[in-house]
Order: C-alpha cells, then sequence, then structure tokens
C-alpha cells in the first residue's frame, strides 16, 4: 500500500479551513441522528442546521453552504423537503450528500433512492451493504447495520462512482473513498462506534461541512472528514468504557482534535 499525498491540502489543512469558515449546513436527517449529529458538526467546527419541511427546505438551502440529506427515518414530506433542498442545492452550485440508510428495505426506500439518485448527488456515504445494494449488488445488510466488510463494497463503489461521477465512501472497520479513479482507504476508529446510534449519519453530516469548505474538492473532503472521525474515534475509545462513556467522550476528541493532529494520526493509504 502506498501512503497517499495531498498535493493541495492536507487533512488537517482542511479541517482548519472547515472551522475558519464555520459553514452552515443544512441537514435532512433522521430523528435518531438530529441531535447527536448537530452536537458532531459543533464539536467539529460547523454550523448545523437541520430544516427539513417541503415549506422552507428550497429556500433554506439556498443559503447553506451544503446540504445533507439522509433517508433514515424517511416520510412524504421529508421526501418532498429533501427534493426541493436537493433541487436548490444543484441550481446555486451547492454540494450536497446522500446518505442511503437502509435503502434496500422496502419499495418507498428503493422508489425514493432511485428519485434522489436523479438529483445527482456529489457525494454518497454508506455502510458497505448500503453501497452494494446501490450499485445493483445483492447485499447481507440487515436493517440499518451493515452485514458485510467495506472490503467486500470496493468493486461496487468503484461502479457507483463512476455510473453516479458522485464520489462514494464506504464506511466500516477501514473505510473506503473513491470517485471512480483515485481511491483511498482510512484506518482507525473504533469497533464501540457501530455501537453507538447514529454516527453514521453524523459522519455524512460531517463530510458536509468539509465538502461546504472545499465543493471543488469533494474526493479530499470526504478523507478529510472520514479522518477526522477515524483519529477522534480511536482516542474516544481509549478513554471509554463502552458505548455510553464513548460518546461524550468522542465529541470531546472531536472538538480537541487540532489541524496537526490529524495529520499526525490518520493512516490514509491509496488504495
Ligand atoms: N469495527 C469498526 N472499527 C473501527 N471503526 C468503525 C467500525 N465500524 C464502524 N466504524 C466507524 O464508525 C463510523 C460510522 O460508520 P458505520 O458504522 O459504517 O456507518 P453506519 O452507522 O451508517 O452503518 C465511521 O467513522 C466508521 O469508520
Ligand atoms: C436506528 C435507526 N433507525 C432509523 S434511522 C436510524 C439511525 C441509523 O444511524 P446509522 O446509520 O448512523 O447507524
Ligand atoms: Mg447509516
Amino acid at each position: 500500500m502506498q501512503t497517499i499525498s495531498f498535493p493541495g491540502e492536507t487533512p488537517g489543512q482542511l479541517l482548519a479551513a472547515m472551522r475558519a469558515q464555520n459553514p452552515l449546513v443544512q441537514n435532512i436527517t433522521n430523528f435518531v441522528a438530529m441531535n447527536i449529529a448537530a452536537n458532531v458538526m459543533l464539536a467539529a467546527g460547523a454550523s448545523p442546521a437541520m430544516v427539513h419541511t417541503q415549506e422552507e427546505a428550497g429556500e433554506f438551502a439556498r443559503i447553506a453552504s451544503a446540504l445533507t440529506v439522509n433517508i433514515g427515518t424517511l416520510s412524504p414530506d421529508f421526501l418532498m423537503g429533501m427534493k426541493e433542498a436537493a433541487k436548490a442545492a444543484g441550481e446555486t452550485g451547492k454540494p450536497w450528500i446522500l446518505d442511503p440508510v437502509a435503502h434496500f428495505a422496502t419499495g418507498y426506500r428503493r422508489a425514493a433512492t432511485a428519485e434522489l439518485m436523479e438529483l445527482k448527488p456529489a457525494i454518497i456515504r454508506g455502510n458497505a451493504s448500503e453501497i452494494i445494494a446501490l450499485a445493483g449488488s445483492r447485499s447481507s445488510g440487515h436493517g440499518v447495520d451493515s452485514g458485510d466488510p467495506t472490503e467486500a463494497a470496493e468493486g461496487s463503489a468503484t461502479a457507483l462512482a463512476r455510473q453516479s461521477s458522485a464520489v462514494v465512501a464506504v464506511t466500516g472497520e477501514v473505510d473506503f473513498v473513491t470517485d471512480g479513479h483515485r481511491s483511498a482507504r482510512i484506518m482507525g476508529g473504533s469497533d464501540l462506534m457501530p455501537r453507538v446510534t447514529a454516527l453514521g449519519c453524523s459522519l455524512t453530516c460531517l463530510v458536509g461541512a468539509f465538502a461546504a469548505t472545499r465543493p471543488e474538492k469533494p474526493f479530499e473532503a470526504t478523507v478529510a472528514a472520514l479522518a477526522m472521525f477515524a483519529v477522534a474515534g480511536g482516542q474516544a475509545a481509549a478513554e471509554a468504557s463502552g458505548p455510553g462513556s464513548f460518546s461524550p467522550v468522542f465529541l470531546d476528541r472531536l472538538a480537541a482534535l487540532s489541524p496537526e493532529a490529524l495529520d499526525a494520526e490518520a493512516r490514509i493509504t491509496g488504495a
């Protein structure tokens, strides 16, 4: 494996830029994730707004710097708001990020995800089972949790990136990011992370914050956000005694993580 080089900016430099911008990010996420995702973003240095109803979601997307869309607790009103917001983001040149939570589980979710994919997300972030199924293959997902390892999803992620022109991120014990041509793996984190609900959803929101800061570099922005989670997650696990104590320590580690420490501790390789 080769160490990936960042000819432009390192993940630490992107973190510093994100904090300096304190980007306003609109998140249409699920009821489970709303609170922890907003806290994760505030701790990391972004400004979250959870705005989802169809009456205002499109209007709000025009003032936000990025949009994230998560179908975890989907309803007709949420879906209308998602589509309005994604259209507005597209019209105003803002990046939007899709988290296709358990999209394979029901016909309603499958149809909604197909409609959202037509609106061209800049970045898609999911667990391995979600990405395998989104690329059209058979996955072992059970509800919102993955039943597949990341390595089983790498081919699907690359095919999906090429077909959709989106950057695709697969998370799990190892994370994999690809734009269909360049790929990276990010190591770190903790096996406590999938035992705390909505951390994947929160990560999708954080990807939105980095993409807001560098909309022209969705691959680098995604790698930086995942590296931040991996480093802060590993640090938090060293202090935690289980999933309950992990959550507050994780917020503290996100807030305290310096750009220098991110660059020193991130384990990123070209894939
Ligand atoms: N076994 C693991 N070891 C280390 N980190 C993990 C592990 N499983 C998940 N993570 C991390 O947890 C975060 C959420 O990812 P994941 O659990 O895959 O998403 P989701 O909650 O959508 O299923 C990511 O930062 C990922 O790297
Ligand atoms: C438990 C649950 N049910 C519907 S959405 C949701 C949260 C899923 O969060 P994540 O995908 O980050 O594990
Ligand atoms: Mg998820």
